[in-house]
């Protein structure tokens, strides 16, 4: 079995506690469908062994890509479609953003995408060390109560299995348009001497990748009056 339950600062309760209230959402005929016929194809389970990511794809070699709360797909399936020559895994618990992607994936015949349906820290505790040639984690839910900023996904016990993931080089690229989250995300990756931040120049974080186009969550934000922080950090 994998293991679950190392030493994790007590986050592994809080999260229990959060997933345990996931949404009842209900998902439209067609996505039904395609939850009923397609997911069972490309959806990750945990089982026994840890988790060989060449056994996931028609294209073993190709460099794998993890995005992590993909809420609606948009970013996920848009990266997909534009690299064939790339895999894809998303990781997103709720069964509403999960309808939408399966939706995406159908549409656009998407063969490189692979989803994982619980917390992600269980799937990143699975893969093997330096296994995944690049993260998105892209507007994190903020959890602005002090009391709830356990729950961040930005920790040093999630920090630590990315670490240990990331292939030497690979970039991990956050978002987040809460300021209170950007200084979370800075003070947590500043003190690591295993990821590099080096902006070229000073607005760096506050201007988009070059191929980037904002996800759901990023709209609603910019609607209503918040600019966001763009992060990459790289794997030393
Ligand atoms: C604020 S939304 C952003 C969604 C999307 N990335 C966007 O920009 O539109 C955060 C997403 O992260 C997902 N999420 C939260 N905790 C997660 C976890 N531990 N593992 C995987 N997904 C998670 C939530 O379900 C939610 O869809």
């Amino acid at each position: 079995m994998i293991e679950k339950n190392k030493s994790d600062f007590g986050l592994e309760a809080e999260r229990r506690a959060f997933f345990g209230r996931r949404s009842t959402h209900k998902l439209t005929p067609t996505q039904q469908k395609l939850m009923d016929e397609l997911m069972p194809n490309i959806e990750i389970r945990l089982e026994e062994a840890a988790l060989d990511p060449a056994t996931l794809f028609q294209n073993a070699q190709a460099p794998l890509m993890l995005e992590i709360g993909y809420g609606g797909g948009e970013h996920l399936a848009r990266h997909a479609k534009a690299n064939p020559d790339k895999n894809f895994i998303g990781c997103e618990p709720f069964i509403d953003g999960v309808g939408k992607m399966l939706a995406k994936i159908d549409a656009d015949g998407l063969n490189n995408v692979r989803l994982y349906r619980e917390d992600a820290l269980h799937l990143l505790r699975a893969l093997p060390d330096q296994s995944i040639a690049g993260a998105y984690l892209l507007y994190p839910d903020p959890w602005p109560k002090k009391r709830h900023h356990k729950r961040r996904f930005i920790n040093p016990v999630t920090l630590g299995e990315l670490s240990r993931l990331l292939k030497p080089g690979a970039e991990f690229r956050v978002a987040t348009d809460i300021d209170d989250y950007a200084t979370w995300v800075l003070a947590h990756m500043v003190r690591r001497d295993d990821f590099v931040w080096q902006p070229q120049k000073a607005s760096e974080w506050r201007d988009p990748w070059t191929d980037w186009e904002p996800t759901r969550y990023e709209e609603k934000a910019r609607r209503e009056g918040r600019s966001s922080y763009y992060f990459s950090f790289y794997r030393k």
